[in-house]
């Protein structure tokens, strides 16, 4: 399989800050890429080198070739904001972008695709803010492209047409898109994604499957006991227990111990108003390489004076 978006030692500085730090890369064709990290991590900053929406140090390629050269209409790209025109319908919209390209998909079937059939001829202002977001979803797939890039395309979006854009992303994604996604929704990550990478002070700290990195960071699969008991009537047990306000957890249990430890509960006497049996998630791995980060990396964001970060700025209007 091609890749579709490769970054090999890609830096992106404003000023002082190094907001992108010497990141490698590789995206095979058609598959669903996960971008992690804290808020300043250097996401969105990748996210724009990647595009060719900002210049960069190091080498990109996208769909193979540099990506300011790649034509337009082959990429989507959602940006974090993107405030399109408010006083346009959303079916008046999504036709106004389809009509920016020689080639364009039936506004219709987009409008559809992203569940805002019924608001087709609401004003955009007058959409909620999830709907909006949807909305904007649209607009990026207007000009079918080979590569979407969405950054946090689900943030205010209610539950159910989370999982609709979900479902809509891995349609896209299994029709032979690529797509590159940042999200602070890590369910989303973890569900959509083929490989992830975590970013944090602007380099990669961890890259892998969800299921490998979960191996590797998430810690265990454990059953959280509500008691008052201690830990010490367990001691004799053959599991690991710590105790907390309210709470023994049991650590290392498969599914196939939870009998044997809810056994062992009631061979120690232990009262408990209920237990939970929890395995790791892609969460635990953030919330476990987030602390590394901070600890061994700095807090991402570091290095730069706000004096620096306007002068940038406005250098790069
Ligand atoms: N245009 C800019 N000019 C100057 N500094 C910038 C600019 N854009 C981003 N930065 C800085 O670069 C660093 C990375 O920011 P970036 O927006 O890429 O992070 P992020 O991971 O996308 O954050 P978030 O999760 O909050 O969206 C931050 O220190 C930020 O302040």
């Amino acid at each position: 399989m091609d890749a579709a978006v490769l970054a090999q030692d890609v830096t992106k500085r404003y000023g002082d800050t190094v907001a992108v730090d010497g990141v490698s890369l590789s995206v095979p064709e058609g598959t669903v890429f996960g971008l992690i990290g804290p808020n300043g991590a250097g996401k969105t900053s990748l996210v724009r080198c990647l595009t060719g929406t900002t210049a960069y140090d190091g080498e990109a390629s996208l769909l193979g070739s540099p990506p300011e050269t790649v034509e337009r209409d082959r990429i989507g790209l959602l940006p974090q904001s993107f405030s399109p025109p408010e006083r346009l319908t959303v079916s008046e919209l999504l036709g106004y972008y389809a009509d920016l390209y020689d080639e364009a998909r039936d506004p219709a079937s987009v409008l559809a695709e992203v569940g805002l059939e019924g608001a087709a001829d609401t004003w955009y202002e007058e959409l909620s803010g999830g709907q909006q977001r949807r909305a904007c979803v649209g607009i990026t797939l207007v000009n079918d492209p080979d590569v979407l890039f969405l950054d946090e395309p689900t943030t205010g979006i209610d539950p159910v047409g989370r999982r609709d854009l979900w479902t809509l992303i891995e349609d896209l994604a299994a029709a032979g898109t690529t797509v590159f996604l940042t999200s602070h929704s890590m369910d989303e990550v973890e569900r959509l994604a083929d490989e992830v990478a975590m970013l944090a002070a602007g380099e990669i700290v961890a890259a892998g499957t969800p299921s490998s990195l979960i191996a590797k960071h998430g810690g265990d699969s454990r059953l959280v006991v509500r008691t008052e008991a201690s830990a010490d009537v367990l001691a004799d047990s053959r599991f690991r227990v710590e105790s907390s306000a309210g709470r023994l957890t049991l650590h290392d249990i498969d599914a196939a111990d939870i009998d044997d430890a809810v056994d062992a509960l009631a061979a120690a006497g232990i009262q408990y108003e209920s237990f939970t049996w929890t395995e790791p998630t892609l969460e635990d791995v953030y919330l476990e390489l987030t602390g590394e980060a901070f600890r061994g990396l700095g807090a991402p964001g570091d290095g730069a004076t706000a004096g620096a970060v306007q002068t940038e700025t406005e250098a790069e209007r």
